[in-house]
């Protein structure tokens, strides 16, 4: 048994009056008035007076860069930047050197996330071989192996032939898995370095046209109703896009072949939320992504579907990157940016300060769904005794401002570079223990 940890004065959900929580081996134990002097024994006292507890965040799209890229991003350096962005999961993708298609490369980095212990480190599996959209990975090794691999993407890269999505559906399905496509039609971005429209055009910036990332969800959305399957759309970036999931989510019953058993979810990042293409005037390479920044009419539409649930959830695609590989010409630079420790900021930004979301909307978008779509049992449950203790605590009058080289990530490359943002992560509790308390990783 290990010590209790009693945190006093949070308001759960930022509703009603502060509480102090009970946690013991990992569980909530009691709720406010429950607490026994029994329960309290040797306590650890965290003072959250003031705080908002949420169940910790999940991220289903992050980029650890282990193996292969040590020199931007590990997952000891990774996990200190999922603590204190007040993370209990995140899911790492496959995009590494070696690329994770594989039972040893997916357990290596599962053990590595047990062995750092700050967050549970979940591998998604690559989908096809190398990434390379040709012939199907070794997805049953995986979801049979150590690392239980549930989530399959091949992200940064498009599953662009229908027939290999297809059985890619067809086998994650049998499996109890989802696919997590990075919707990109490679015919329709050759060469693209930015959102096609106006602000592309008057850089000279060859265009990523919106209708690339749409014809692959409406296509991908089919194929998953048709076989019954589930498939987790990654960072929609376009109003066309919430369009499209708006329609297929709505389809009645019977329409297609198996659609009473298909399943469609979707994110959103945070930057596509807060930043449009006007901030590609300065051809700073920090604002370079994949899918790119899209206009202001954009931005608005995914906040509308993020609030209505057409889109499921938030996810932060955070994308270390070396310095050399951003400070150099737009067209040489790396797509990615940060964004562990900034989401809960942007979401405040762009979701509560504009009365799209409450506090149990945003534990909904940043804890709730993401857990159900990858069956994470532990995480996103409710704050309630019995529960397990897997806890954010926020302080939602904050207002911080953002230094790269103050992050945790070894990279620097956020787009928020000395940005004021409201709220911040007080605290992280994962399994019953803080990893994460007032800016300093605890482990
Ligand atoms: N989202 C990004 O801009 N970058 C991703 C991969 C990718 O989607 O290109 C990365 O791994 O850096």
């Amino acid at each position: 048994m290990t010590s209790p940890l009693l945190i006093k004065g949070v308001r759960p959900y930022g509703e009603g009056a502060p509480v102090d929580l009970v946690v013991r081996d990992g569980v909530i134990v009691a709720i406010g008035a429950e607490a026994s002097a029994a329960d309290l024994a040797g306590a650890e006292v965290l003072d959250a007076g003031g705080l908002v507890a949420l169940p910790g965040f999940v991220d289903l799209h992050t980029h650890l860069r282990e193996p292969g890229r040590e020199d931007t991003e590990t997952i000891a350096t990774g996990s200190a930047a999922a603590a204190l962005g007040g993370y209990t999961a995140v899911f790492a993708m496959a995009n590494t050197d070696p690329v994770a298609d594989n039972a040893v490369v997916v357990e290596h980095v599962w053990r590595r996330g047990r062995e750092v212990g700050l967050v549970d480190v979940r591998p998604v599996g690559a989908v096809t071989v190398g990434l390379k959209g040709e012939k199907l990975a070794e997805l049953g090794t995986m979801a049979r192996s150590l690392a239980g691999v549930r989530v399959f993407s091949d992200d940064g890269h498009c599953v662009f032939d229908p027939l290999v999505m297809r059985r890619a559906l067809e086998y994650t399905k049998a499996l109890g898995g989802v696919v997590a496509q990075h919707a990109e039609e490679p015919r329709l971005t050759v060469g693209a370095q930015a959102h096609e429209g106006e602000v592309a055009a008057r850089l000279g910036l060859t265009g990523w046209p919106a209708v690339a990332e749409e014809s692959i969800v409406a296509r991908d959305c089919l194929l998953a109703q048709h076989v019954g399957a589930r498939l987790h759309v990654c960072h929609v970036s376009t109003a066309g896009t919430a369009d499209v999931l708006r329609w297929a989510k709505n389809r009645p019953a019977g329409v297609a072949g198996r659609m009473a058993e298909a399943v469609i979810s979707a994110e959103v990042t945070p930057h596509h939320l807060l930043l449009t293409d006007e901030r590609l005037n300065g051809y700073d390479p920090v604002n370079k992504v994949n899918p790119p920044l899209r206009s202001g009419g954009d931005a608005e539409a995914l906040r509308r579907a993020l609030a209505e649930g057409v889109i499921d959830c938030v996810a932060t695609d955070h994308a270390p990157h070396a310095a050399q590989d951003k400070d150099c010409e737009w067209s040489a630079a790396r797509p990615g940016m940060l964004g562990l420790q900034t989401a809960l900021s942007v979401v405040v930004r762009t979701m509560v300060e504009t009365g799209l979301l409450d506090w149990r909307g945003v534990a909904r978008v940043m804890s709730e769904r993401p857990a159900e779509i990858a069956g994470l049992p532990d995480h996103g449950r409710p704050i309630a005794a019995g529960e397990p203790a897997n806890l954010v605590l926020v302080d939602p009058d904050a207002r911080w401002t953002v230094r790269g080289a103050e992050l945790a990530s070894l990279a620097t490359n956020t787009p928020y570079e000395g940005m004021e943002l409201p709220a911040r992560v007080v605290g992280t509790v994962f399994h019953g223990r803080p990893t994460a308390w007032d800016g300093k990783v605890r482990h």
